[in-house]
């Protein structure tokens, strides 16, 4: 067949959805790793690079060279510097956030993200994490489980990620000391159970000399009996396919001619055809899938992950930002939702401000209302107004208008947003959907403290009414029941 350039050209038969499934669920394992600053691991991505063979000639022999001199004591090849192409663009102010490593055994290959490790660490982990099947979070085996560590194995369970891999590094500097690794290793499992993260392999090992990376450490750790890390991620699943059916934010209308009208995002779950029965939100209009097209082909299905321009059967009102979903399988739509959040600024998030939420194409207002905030060392949730940076709450999001979102562990796509502060245009925040809350519930109690889940406008009036100022009292209004809260706020809404 000729190229296919054009759209009206058919692409080769793609019978079913099935040869599509199967290629992404053969895809690569994709990897984050996370630590503190100087847990290894920057050594232990280039290790992995270098011993799985994925290291290019001239990088190896720049690698020998640039080590002269620099080397450890051990004599051994800074295998950081392997990382260092993304340090130099850091260092000219480049942002990036995530890099990422490609590298390959017998039995699989692998991304790795590449996040860098200093301020605004969060943020770049939870880009990396948020695709990611699979996290390894380093500790240094001489200091154990620090804070860090627990910020990042919480926000990797958030993401979503129910598999980690536990790597208690620079275990050579403790003289392979068992009693410390099985410590470490218990203490976090703990951890980690009550976070409802089940699948966790720990493992010791020295990213530095190799050992337990790719290769075995038995001669140094005999008593070690369990797999290398390489083991550990060719045994590791990948991701399984989102629960939920076809979801297109989308991100532009294409009218090439009159009788073209095409709506182009990227499936973000689900898969779809033509002739299948779609809905438009928030309108709720209902069509008919009559074309799909991508940049030079026409297809008979598509799959998450693919961008494409999808063409109706009739003529519907659609515009950038709407969501076109499965007919059988529909998204949350609501006024109010419940979401964990993750504040990234050194401003904080605020009670009840008003931010710019942004979810795929979608962009709208949103008044944010902390509900609490998680005690990293306890793992309890304590009330809280407003949140720190770093801080992970959970939040109730009111809306002016409708939102759309699917619960973020059916769709990481359509279940995430970030959070922009409108007066200084910085992202403020990360945040997962957990779910819709029951429709405008006006005021009530929460963990003792009293929560307006109203639109914006109406809980501006509530605040500034008379009824609300003489409950101002903070005792005062956390004592308050949910009937008395329900009271009041049947009397202010009478009232305004
Ligand atoms: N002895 C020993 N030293 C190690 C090991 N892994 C890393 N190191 C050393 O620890 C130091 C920090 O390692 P890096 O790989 O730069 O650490 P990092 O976590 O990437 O640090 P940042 O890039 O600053 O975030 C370096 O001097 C490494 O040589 C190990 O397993 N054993």
């Amino acid at each position: 067949m000729t190229a296919a350039n054009s759209a009206n050209a058919i692409a080769e038969p793609l019978s079913a959805l099935e040869p599509l499934k199967a290629a992404r669920d053969s895809r690569p394992l994709r990897l984050i790793t996370c630590g503190s600053v100087d847990d290894g691991k920057s050594t232990l991505i280039g290790r992995l690079l270098w011993d799985t063979k994925a290291v290019k000639e001239d990088q190896a022999v720049a690698l020998r060279r640039d080590s002269t001199g620099k080397q450890n004591d051990l004599g051994l090849p800074d295998f950081a510097l392997l990382l260092d192409g993304l340090q130099a663009e850091r260092e000219q102010g480049i942002t990036i956030d995530v890099a990422y490593r490609y590298f390959s055994t017998d039995k699989r290959s692998f991304i790795v993200a590449d996040t860098p490790g200093h301020e605004q660490y969060t943020r770049n982990m939870a880009t990396g994490a948020s695709t990611a099947d699979l996290a390894i979070l380093l500790i240094d085996a001489r200091m154990g489980i620090l804070e860090q560590t627990r910020r990042h194995a919480t926000i990797a369970s958030l993401l979503g990620i129910k598999q980690f891999v536990l790597a208690i590094n620079k275990i050579d500097l403790t003289n392979y000391d068992r009693a410390g690794f099985e410590k470490i290793s218990h203490d976090f499992k703990e951890f980690a159970l009550s976070l409802g993260v089940k699948q966790i392999t720990t493992i010791p090992m020295s990213a530095l000399k190799g050992e337990n990376v790719v290769y075995s450490g038995q001669a140094a750790m005999p008593w070690y009996t369990g797999p290398t890390l390489v083991e550990a991620l060719e045994l590791a699943t990948v991701r399984s396919a989102q629960a939920v059916g076809f979801r297109l934010s989308v991100q532009r209308v294409s009218r090439p001619g009159e009788s073209f009208r095409g709506y182009q995002g990227t499936v973000a779950g689900g898969s779809v055809k033509p002739g299948d029965s779609v809905m438009i939100l928030p309108s709720g209009m209902v069509a008919n899938v009559s074309k799909i097209v991508t940049f030079d082909l026409i297809r008979n299905a598509a799959v998450a992950g693919d961008a494409i321009t999808l063409v109706l059967d009739r003529q519907v009102d659609v515009s950038r930002g709407d969501m076109i979903v499965a007919i059988d399988s529909q998204p949350q739509v609501g006024l109010s939702f419940d979401a964990h959040l993750v504040a990234l600024q050194p401003e904080g998030i605020e009670a009840g401000k008003r931010y710019w939420l942004k979810s795929g194409s979608r962009r709208q207002r949103v008044q944010v209302n902390p509900v609490s905030q998680l005690e990293l060392k306890t793992g309890d949730w304590n009330p809280a107004r407003a949140l720190p940076m770093n801080a992970i709450g959970k939040v109730h999001l009111v809306f002016d208008e409708a939102a759309i979102f699917d619960p973020y562990d059916q769709n990481r796509s359509s279940g995430s947003f970030i959070l922009i502060d409108p007066d200084t245009n910085n992202t403020v925040a990360g945040g997962m959907v957990t779910g819709k809350r029951s429709e405008i519930s006006g005021i009530h109690t929460e963990d003792g403290r009293v929560i307006l889940s109203l639109p914006a406008d109406l809980a501006d009036k509530i605040m500034a009414s008379e009824l609300f100022a003489a409950r101002r009292d903070e005792a005062d209004v956390r004592r308050m029941t949910a009937a008395q809260a329900a009271e009041l706020w049947k009397n202010a809404a009478s009232d305004i």
